[in-house]
């Protein structure tokens, strides 16, 4: 079932009765989601640079892209209804209280109904993952791992699931020089995968819409993946000078496989060519669990994942272990593997000149 125009009203009107400020980010997707579900996509000149806070509404309707009407609304009254929940029965999920410092900056963590959603919210950068946002998802993943939820969900914020890698993140150079920042990321990156390798409840993948680079890679760890139609799953490695990361050397072909061959020319011409898959293509090589229409992809999914959050957890947790612990040695070496090259892949011209031009605006993928 759609959100109805009464529940997208119903909605506006609790977000004016919100006890607790949400923050500038979630106003400007509630401004963002409001301006889609009723005049759609963006259709106002963009404001100057100096115009901050019309600029910054602008971005975020604009970021929104050709979602439709009846997603946005649906995507508003989602929204509102976990901001009400988590000011009333659910928790917000606040690391920071752990840490003693600041809530996350780039993710929404929700917990509610025996599910812990992390949600990538970086809706104006298409959810790139910043280097801060990696050691974030990290540190979202260890403390859902020790939480009272049983699954696990990652998902996106906006019209993108996620756009891979932030390649800005090349242009953060230590002291130590480039060499150094390839070394240090080759450690993170081996960190954050192994983090997927090793989580130990099942995890969940609601892939929302466009999912490029590292967040396709890491789905082979997931144990199911819910895409909208709208979803396509992207690799351009090759592109970029580079080679693949998140295990999927050897996951995608052993999903992509026929069974009686050790190789998979569907997974090479993704991991090698840079094929970009629509959700059907990726279903049916078997990345993505089952694809739902955009327009109940939301509906359809929690209510899938709240009937799946009532069976019993240590059940779920050891047939997790039963099935996967397996192939855990396997993967932390196919990991280890994958961040050593690409140590070396990150300091070739062909990355460089590939990511210079990207952010020179020269060239999208
Ligand atoms: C020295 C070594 C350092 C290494 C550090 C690495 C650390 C770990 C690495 C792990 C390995 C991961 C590999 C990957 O993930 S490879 C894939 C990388 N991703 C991309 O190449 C995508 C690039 N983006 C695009 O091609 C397009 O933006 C996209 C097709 C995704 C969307 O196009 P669209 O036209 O719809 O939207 P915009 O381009 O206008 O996007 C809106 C703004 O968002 C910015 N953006 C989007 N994606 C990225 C990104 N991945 N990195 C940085 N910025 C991104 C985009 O530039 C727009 O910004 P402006 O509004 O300022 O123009």
């Amino acid at each position: 079932m759609r959100a109805s125009q009464e529940d997208f009203e119903s909605a506006m009107n609790q977000v004016k009765l919100l006890k607790k400020d949400p923050g500038n980010e979630v106003k400007l997707r509630l401004y963002a989601l409001y301006k889609q579900a009723t005049e759609g996509p963006c259709n106002m000149p963009k404001p100057g640079v100096f115009d901050f806070i019309n600029k910054a509404k602008w971005d975020a309707w604009n970021a929104l892209g050709s979602l439709p009407k009846e997603t946005a609304r649906q995507n508003y009254v989602d929204l509102v209804s976990s901001l009400t929940s988590s000011s009333e029965s659910s928790t917000q999920v606040k690391p920071g209280a752990d840490r003693g410092q600041q809530e996350y900056e780039n993710l929404v963590v929700t917990s509610e109904d025996g599910i812990t959603k992390i949600m990538f919210n970086r809706p104006t950068r298409k959810n790139a993952i910043s280097t801060q946002m990696y050691q974030e998802i990290m540190l979202a993943l260890k403390a859902a791992s020790k939480d009272d939820s049983t699954i696990t969900v990652v998902t996106g914020n906006g019209d993108y699931y996620c756009s891979g890698n932030d390649l800005a993140n090349f242009t953060d150079i230590p002291p130590g020089g480039v060499e150094e920042k390839a070394k240090q990321s080759a450690i993170m990156l081996r960190d954050f995968v192994g983090t997927f390798i090793d989580f130990p409840k099942p995890l969940v993948a609601v892939v929302n819409g466009p999912a490029v680079g590292i967040s396709v890679t890491i789905l082979g760890l997931f144990d199911a993946v819910y895409a909208s139609d709208r979803a396509t799953f992207h690799t351009p490695f090759s592109h970029l000078g580079l080679s693949p990361e998140g295990c999927a050397s050897y996951t995608f072909p052993k999903i992509m496989g026929p069974a009686k061959s050790c190789f998979s020319f569907q997974a090479t011409e993704m991991l090698i060519f840079g094929k970009k898959l629509t959700a059907g293509e990726a279903c049916a090589q078997g990345l993505v669990t089952e694809v739902f229409p955009d327009s109940t992809f939301q509906k359809e999914v929690w209510t899938r994942l709240k009937a799946y959050s009532k069976l019993p957890p240590n059940s779920m947790r050891i047939s997790k272990q039963v099935i996967r612990n397996m192939e855990k040695e396997k993967l932390h070496a196919v990991n280890a593997e994958e961040s050593s090259v690409l140590q070396e892949r990150w300091l070739s011209d062909e990355c460089i000149n590939a990511t210079m031009n990207f952010l020179s605006k020269k060239a999208k993928l």
